[in-house]
């Protein structure tokens, strides 16, 4: 999936974020910080490696609003970085299962937090294209999901969020 049209629309809301609430610090590590906190929220929903539990995951749109949260986070980072010219995103990890994914994107993005290079950044998005692939998500649903979400943050911004 092209990507570009997904960085402006991340780069304008951003913008919107910080000027509104009038931050002018660097917030790399609390936009990695949010990226681990919205990726633990995701495997949350999923509910996959709860063993000890007899329920079922979330509802689907409840899971892809979730992952569209994540990202949010990981356009954001790579904007902040300069690494906002990758273009497509990247092939996914050839990954089935949800657990290890979900420990193998944390650890991308750690890594990612300490050498931000455009190689650990792809690294990240590798590791999110499989998570895709796990849940059933399609580019167009994620595309879909992230614009309704994209508004959505500028709506709650209006409303006192
Ligand atoms: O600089 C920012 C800060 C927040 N968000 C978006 C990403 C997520 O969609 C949402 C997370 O908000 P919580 O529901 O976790 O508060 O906010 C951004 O896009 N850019």
């Amino acid at each position: 999936m092209n990507l570009e049209k997904l960085f402006t629309m991340q780069e304008e809301l951003d913008s919107y974020i910080q000027t509104n609430n009038e931050v002018n610090e660097d917030l790399f590590e609390k936009k990695g910080l949010a990226l681990i906190v919205e990726l633990a929220e995701l495997a949350n929903e999923t509910r996959a490696f709860k063993f000890w539990s007899a329920k079922g995951p979330s509802e689907r749109e409840v899971i892809l609003e979730e992952y569209v949260d994540s990202i949010h986070f990981l356009l954001s980072l790579g904007i902040e970085k300069d690494l906002n010219m990758l273009n497509e995103w990247p092939d996914p990890l050839s990954e089935q299962d949800l657990t290890a994914i979900f420990l193998k994107t944390n650890k991308s993005i750690l890594n990612f937090m300490e050498k931000h290079s455009m190689s650990t950044y792809q690294t990240v998005w590798s590791c999110y294209g499989a998570i895709a692939d796990i849940l059933g998500f399609t580019y167009e649903e994620v595309l879909e999901a992230y614009v309704a979400k994209n508004q959505k943050n500028y709506d709650r911004q209006k409303d006192g969020y």
